[in-house]
């Protein structure tokens, strides 16, 4: 892979779920150090496409690489990839029994042979990347959601990977949480040289931060390019996305509709 080899890229993917083509004809190059938003309304397909980058999904067509390489099927070379992709989930996944030291420490458990003072001491150097090594004894419980979602995202971090992709990171947060989450994804991303996908429907959040933003919508891509330019853009269904409009050339709640009538 060289320096301007894409962290990822799609080209002409098509992604099933449940027998029928949920996106198609997917082309997405994604530069190393860059932050890309993925953005569409509800159910686009925005979790599908994740899953198509973390291998969970195979594409029905067309190429899915990650640092320059297809993904794997093979489950131990998928492993190995995955070590180098820190996923931020939407419920957090931190386990309650475990202090925030201990959940943080949890994938250098799992895939390193470190001795337990050096994972102790980078333990403390992920916390202190998200603001929260004073908290690394306290328990997930005793958190408000916008610390256990700077956990997580300790935890994501933990194996330094190259790629972080963080799906849905302001969900259930207040504006001030949102606000401190998007400008750590930001400062998180170019402090350590990062590459970062945000999936979210949360525009307006993130827009600031990203340096490209894609819109997914009637099962494609509907939009690629700068933040400035989705706002410039007039095509009908950007605006309606943008504006959260009911009505318009997105069907995005369709079957809801046509079973409530
Ligand atoms: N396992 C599955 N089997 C069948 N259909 C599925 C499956 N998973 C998702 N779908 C369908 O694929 C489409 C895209 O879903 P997806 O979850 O990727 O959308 P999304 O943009 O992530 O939505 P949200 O923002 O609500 O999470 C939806 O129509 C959904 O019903």
């Amino acid at each position: 892979m060289t320096a301007d080899t894409p962290i990822v890229r799609l080209a002409d993917v098509r992604l099933d779920r449940g027998g029928r083509a949920v996106l198609r004809d997917i082309s997405l190059d994604v530069p190393r150090g860059s932050i890309t938003a993925v953005l569409g309304p509800s159910g686009s397909g925005k979790s599908t496409l994740l899953a198509a980058l973390t291998g969970e999904l195979a594409p029905a067509a067309g190429k899915v690489e990650v640092f320059g390489k297809p993904v794997p099927q093979a489950k131990k070379a998928l492993l190995e990839m995955r070590k180098g992709v820190g996923v931020l989930l939407q419920g957090n996944g931190l386990l309650t029994d475990l202090t925030v030291a201990e959940n943080v420490g949890l994938p250098l458990q799992a895939h390193t042979d470190l001795p337990k003072p050096v994972i102790r001491r980078l333990v403390e150097m992920k916390l202190h990347a998200v603001g929260l090594r004073a908290a690394a004894d306290l328990f997930p419980r005793e958190l408000s959601g916008g610390m256990a979602r700077r956990v997580a995202l300790a935890r994501a971090l933990a194996l330094d990977p190259p790629l972080m992709i963080y799906d849905e990171p302001l969900t259930g947060l207040d504006p001030i949480a949102s606000g401190v989450i998007m400008s750590l994804i930001k400062r998180l991303n170019d402090t350590l040289g990062l590459t970062s996908i945000i999936v979210t429907h949360h525009v307006h959040e993130t827009m600031p931060v990203a340096g490209h933003a894609v819109v997914i919508a009637n099962g494609g891509i509907v939009f690629s390019g700068t933040p400035a330019q989705l706002e410039a853009s007039t095509d009908p269904l950007v605006k309606q996305f943008l504006n959260g409009e009911p009505d318009g050339p997105i069907a995005f709640d369709a079957v809801a509709r046509s079973q409530a009538a």
